[in-house]
C-alpha cells in the first residue's frame, strides 16, 4: 500500500494529511503497485525486459511484487539519465553537494519508521532492527555530507617558484550491486559517497528486496538532486551483467557472494574498472576467559543473531578459552532460547524469518550436516511455526547453539548466513590465532579479553579487515568497513571511501622557461 500512494506526491503534503495506513501498517497488508525501476526523477517502467520476478514478504510467504527485470534498453537509459545528471552534478562545489545530502538524510530521519516497515515487510529483520539500519544509513549521508563540502587537493611546490596540485575528481557513472540482508543500508553506503565525491549512480537491489530503494531515490529527488542522478534497476544477474559490461559506467561497487565477486571482477577487468567488493565471511569471535562473562554473551549474540543471521561480518566461530567454556555455553543456550521469534513488525519481536524458503532450507541443511559431522545441537536449529495463523507460510527457524566442534567440519568453514553459532574451545592465543586466520576469507574478527596489550597483539594479527575489541557487530560509519582475502577488497564508510569513488588528477605548473633535451 506505502508504494501505492506515490510517494513524491505524498511527500509535498503536510504529514498531517498522510494516509493512516503509512504509518501504521501490519503484516499480511503490504503489495507493491508502483513501478520499481527508476530514472530521470521518476518511477518507471522499464523500457524492455529481461524476465520477470517475483518479491516476498519473508513473514507470511506471500509476493508483494511480480516486476519486470530491466534489459539492455533499460539499463542503457538508465546509464544515459546517470551521465547526463553527471554534467550537472560534477559541476557543483562540495558545499552545494553538501546541503542537498544533508536534505535528504534529514528526510531519511523524519521518514524513519515507514522506511524501517518497509524494510522489514521487504527482508522479514524485525522492526527493532530495522530502525538501527536506518539510523546508519541517514548518518551515513550526513557524514559524506561534511566529507563533500571538505574535499580538497593538495598544492606541491617545485623549484623556481613552480608548483604543482592535485584535484580529486569523480569518476562519473557508478554501479551500485546489492545484496538483500542489508537493502536499504547497503543503497546508502554506496550512494553516500558516490554522490559526495561527484557521481551519479545506477543502483541494482538484489531481486529478493528490490521495495526500498526506490524510498531512497524518490528522497534524494526529493532532496535536489538533478533527475538522473541516482537511478534504480531492478533484476538478477543478466540485469547486473549488463551494468557491469556497460561502456559507460566508470565503477562498481558490489555486496554479495564470493562466487558473484569474482564474476563482477572478471566484467570490469575487460572495461578496466575500478571495483569495490563486500563479499561473505566466515569470522572468528576469540573469547579469553578473563573477559567480562556479562559482555561476552551480549557480543555473542550480536555476532552471531541479528538479521536472522544473515550478516556477511557476524563472528560464527565462536573460540572459547576452555576455562569458561562451560559457563559461557550455559548462558548464551539459555539466551538464545529466550529470543522472541515472530511476527517482525512487533514491538517486542527480536527474530524474524529469514529471507526466502530455498535460503531457509539451505540453513537446515548446514545444521543436518553439522549433526552427521558429530556435532551437538543446544538449542535451536529447527523450523519455528508462530502461533498467529497469518505466519503459518513464514520463513521462520529458532536459532542454533552448536557445541563439540571442530575446525574441518562444514559448519565451521563455510558461510551459513543464518542464526546458527559454532562454539570451539581453545587452550592458548597462539593456537588459537592460528585456527583463527586458517581460513581463505578475511572479513571481520573479535576478540574479548579485560587484557589491553593481549587485546592489541591479537587484533594486529588477525587476518581480518574489521576488527572489534570487547564488542562484535557495531557500524559506525566513521569507521571504514572491508575485508582482507577472498572478503573482497575497497572499503565503505570512513574517510578512506573517498579515495574509492574519485581519481587523483596532478597539474603540474612550469612557472620559467621550458629546459628541453632537444
Ligand atoms: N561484505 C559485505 O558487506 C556483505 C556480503 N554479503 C554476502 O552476500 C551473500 C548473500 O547475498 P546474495 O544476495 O545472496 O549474494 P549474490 O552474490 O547472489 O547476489 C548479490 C547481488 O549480485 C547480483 N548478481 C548475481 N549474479 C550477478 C552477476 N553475474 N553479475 C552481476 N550481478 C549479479 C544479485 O542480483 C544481487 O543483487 C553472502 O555470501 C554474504 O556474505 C552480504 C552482505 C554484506
Ligand atoms: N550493518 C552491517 C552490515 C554488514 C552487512 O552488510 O552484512
Amino acid at each position: 500500500m506505502l508504494l501505492g500512494y506515490g510517494l513524491a506526491a505524498l511527500a509535498r503534503l503536510p504529514r498531517s494529511l498522510w494516509p493512516a495506513s503509512l504509518a501504521a501498517m501490519s503484516t499480511g497488508t503490504f503489495v507493491v503497485s508502483q513501478p520499481l525501476n527508476y530514472r530521470g526523477g521518476a518511477r518507471v517502467d522499464p523500457a524492455d525486459s529481461s524476465g520477470t520476478e517475483k518479491a516476498f514478504e519473508p513473514a507470511t510467504g506471500r509476493v508483494i511484487a511480480t516486476f519486470t527485470c530491466s534489459g539492455e534498453k533499460e539499463v542503457n537509459l538508465a546509464v544515459q539519465d546517470a551521465k547526463a545528471a553527471f554534467k550537472i552534478w560534477s559541476q557543483k562545489s562540495g558545499m552545494e553537494r553538501c546541503r542537498i545530502l544533508l536534505e535528504a538524510a534529514r528526510i531519511i530521519r523524519e521518514r524513519k519508521d515507514e522506511i524501517a516497515t518497509m524494510e522489514t515487510i521487504n527482508n522479514g529483520k524485525s522492526i527493532f532492527e530495522a530502525r538501527w539500519d536506518i539510523d546508519t544509513s541517514w548518518q551515513c549521508l550526513e557524514y559524506y555530507a561534511g566529507l563533500a563540502g571538505s574535499m580538497a587537493g593538495e598544492y606541491i611546490q617545485l623549484p623556481g617558484g613552480s608548483f604543482g596540485y592535485t584535484r580529486r575528481e569523480p569518476l562519473g557513472v557508478c554501479v551500485g550491486i546489492g545484496a538483500w540482508n542489508y537493502p536499504f543500508q547497503i543503497a546508502c553506503w554506496k550512494s553516500a559517497p558516490a554522490l559526495a565525491c561527484g557521481n551519479a549512480m545506477v543502483f541494482k537491489p538484489s531481486p529478493f528486496t528490490p521495495a526500498s530503494v526506490l524510498l531512497l531515490a524518490e528522497i534524494y529527488t526529493e532532496a535536489g538532486v538533478p533527475p538522473g542522478l541516482f537511478n534504480v534497476v531492478q533484476g538478477g544477474a543478466a540485469t547486473g551483467q549488463l551494468l557491469c559490461q556497460h561502456p559507460d559506467v566508470a565503477k562498481v561497487s558490489f555486496t554479495g557472494s564470493v562466487p558473484t565477486g569474482m564474476k563482477i571482477m572478471e566484467m570490469a577487468a575487460k572495461g578496466i574498472k575500478p571495483v569495490t567488493l563486500e563479499l561473505g565471511g566466515k569470522s572468528p569471535l576469540i573469547i579469553f576467559s578473563d573477559c567480562d562473562l556479562e559482555n561476552v554473551v551480549k557480543g555473542a549474540m550480536m555476532a552471531n543473531f541479528l538479521t536472522q543471521g544473515e550478516v556477511c561480518c557476524n563472528g560464527t566461530r565462536v573460540f572459547v578459552q576452555r576455562e569458561i567454556l562451560d559457563e559461557f555455553t550455559r548462558e548464551v543456550v539459555k539466551r538464545t532460547q529466550k529470543i522472541k521469534i515472530g511476527d517482525p513488525l512487533l514491538e517486542d519481536t527480536r527474530m524474524g524469518p529469514l529471507i526466502n524458503r530455498p535460503h531457509l532450507e539451505r540453513v537446515l541443511g548446514f545444521v543436518k550436516l553439522a549433526k552427521e559431522q558429530g556435532a551437538k545441537v543446544l538449542c535451536g536449529g529447527d523450523i519455528h511455526v508462530p502461533e498467529d495463523p497469518k505466519l503459518k507460510d513464514g520463513y521462520y527457524m529458532r536459532p542454533c547453539v552448536l557445541t563439540n566442534c571442530r575446525d574441518d567440519m562444514t559448519c565451521v568453514k563455510e558461510e551459513i548466513f543464518g542464526p546458527v553459532m559454532s562454539i570451539l574451545p581453545f587452550d592458548t592465543e597462539a593456537e588459537v590465532l592460528e585456527r583463527a586466520n586458517d581460513t581463505s576469507f578475511g572479513l571481520a574478527a573479535g576478540v574479548f579479553t579485560r587484557d589491553i596489550q593481549r587485546a592489541h597483539r591479537v587484533v594486529a594479527k588477525l587476518q581480518a579487515g574489521m576488527c572489534f575489541i570487547n564488542n562484535y557487530n557495531v557500524s559506525p560509519v566513521e569507521l571504514p568497513f572491508g575485508g582482507y582475502k577472498k572478503s573482497g577488497f575497497g572499503r565503505e564508510n570512513g574517510r578512506v571511501a573517498i579515495e574509492y569513488y574519485s581519481q587523483l588528477k596532478t597539474v603540474c605548473v612550469e612557472m620559467g622557461d621550458v629546459e628541453s633535451v632537444f
